[in-house]
């Protein structure tokens, strides 16, 4: 039968609907069925050509139905790469498929059918579009697949407005870095991590030298774009798996997973000369804006805490800026 689903309630075999067989047997009438949908919907025979690609599928996808129809071309509508769409994975019997294909959509699968959230390339419609995708067999009356049916609900705007509320709660509004509460959890996170894995976890703080008296010189709208420039050129620094944050005011902290003191000592060196290398000028004796920095690693262990390490990396940032600023610090223990 045709599944009931979310997505495709105008489909249902529901009370007063013409029985499942019939519905296969009577290919016109599923035809004008499916047409008249305005969810957008295609049907893929068993030999894998669209029988179906109704009104609602030519718009989201960009493609004319007599372009697809007979064809096993369907996949070029979503995808750059050829690969199997949701409903070609439950013909060949491989939903499993679909995590390793489609590795970082939300997926639900059942022994049949298959229902996904995911972005796709639509290279026709000419934009990526957020998609839920749902794809069911259809059975003949020998209880064989005779088609299957993938219903498709455009969920772009939901999903954008959702990055946006999610980039407000853990972005700091003028730096556009992590705020404080991301650092916070992902500190926490990556100690958990690093606990698992007997693996060092870095952190470094860098805070601008003498910042009230940039403020004072250039306001503090001249002080914010500074922020702004620091904040990029400390991310440009940065591998994938490091996080850098908007620790507070003109302070920034940097998360630095699997890295030894060593390492570590190395990135603060490369973001100090990169500060340096902007050349803001300041009123400071060295004439540019430059940032002193603190930098601490622990193997996570029951007998220290996250806050440990930061309380460490403070102390080696407090340490830099008495020594004269426009450097790095590292622990004592390790420094000496
Ligand atoms: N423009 C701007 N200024 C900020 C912001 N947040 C904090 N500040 C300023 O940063 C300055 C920090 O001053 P202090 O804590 O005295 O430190 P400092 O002058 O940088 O001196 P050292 O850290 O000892 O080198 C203060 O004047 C704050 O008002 C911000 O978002 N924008």
């Amino acid at each position: 039968m045709i599944p009931s689903s979310s997505t495709s309630a105008g489909a249902s075999h529901g009370a007063g609907a013409p029985a499942p067989t019939a519905l296969v047997k009577d290919g016109a009438f599923v035809g004008q069925l499916m047409a008249s949908l305005s969810i957008p919907v295609f049907v893929l025979d068993t030999q894998a050509r669209v029988m179906i690609w109704n009104h609602a599928c030519e718009q989201l996808t960009g493609v004319p139905a007599q372009e697809v129809i007979g064809t096993s071309e369907h996949w070029r509508s979503f995808y750059e790469h050829r690969r199997p769409t949701l409903a070609d994975l439950v013909l060949q019997n491989r939903s499993e498929d679909v995590r390793r294909i489609l590795p970082r959509s939300a997926s639900d699968i059942s022994p049949t059918s298959l229902c996904i959230e995911s972005w796709f390339d639509m290279p026709r419609a000419g934009r990526r579009r957020y998609l839920a995708a749902d794809a069911s067999p259809i059975f003949g009356a020998d209880g064989e697949i005779a088609a299957v049916v993938e219903t498709l609900r455009d969920l772009t705007d939901e999903k954008m407005a959702q990055v946006a509320l999610e980039q407000l709660a853990t972005r700091d509004g003028l730096t556009g870095l992590a705020n404080r509460r991301c650092f916070d959890d992902t500190l926490h996170a990556e100690w958990s991590r690093a606990l698992r894995q007997q693996q060092p976890l870095s952190l470094l703080m860098v805070d601008v030298d003498n910042f009230k008296a940039y403020n004072d010189a250039n306001g503090h709208l001249g002080g914010d774009e500074c922020l702004k420039r620091i904040a990029r050129a400390v991310s440009s620094e940065m591998r994938a798996n490091d996080l850098v944050a908007r620790y507070g005011g003109e302070e920034f902290a940097v998360i630095l997973p699997n890295q030894s003191l060593k390492g570590a000592a190395i990135v603060a060196e490369r973001i100090r000369c990169r500060v340096e290398q902007l050349q803001l000028p300041s009123t400071a004796p060295t004439r540019h804006v430059t940032v002193s920095i603190g930098a601490a690693t622990a193997i996570a262990g029951p007998e220290n805490t996250a806050s440990q390490l930061v309380a460490t990396a403070d102390a080696a940032l407090y340490r830099a800026k008495h020594m004269g600023r426009n450097r790095i610090s590292l622990p004592l223990s390790e420094a000496a």
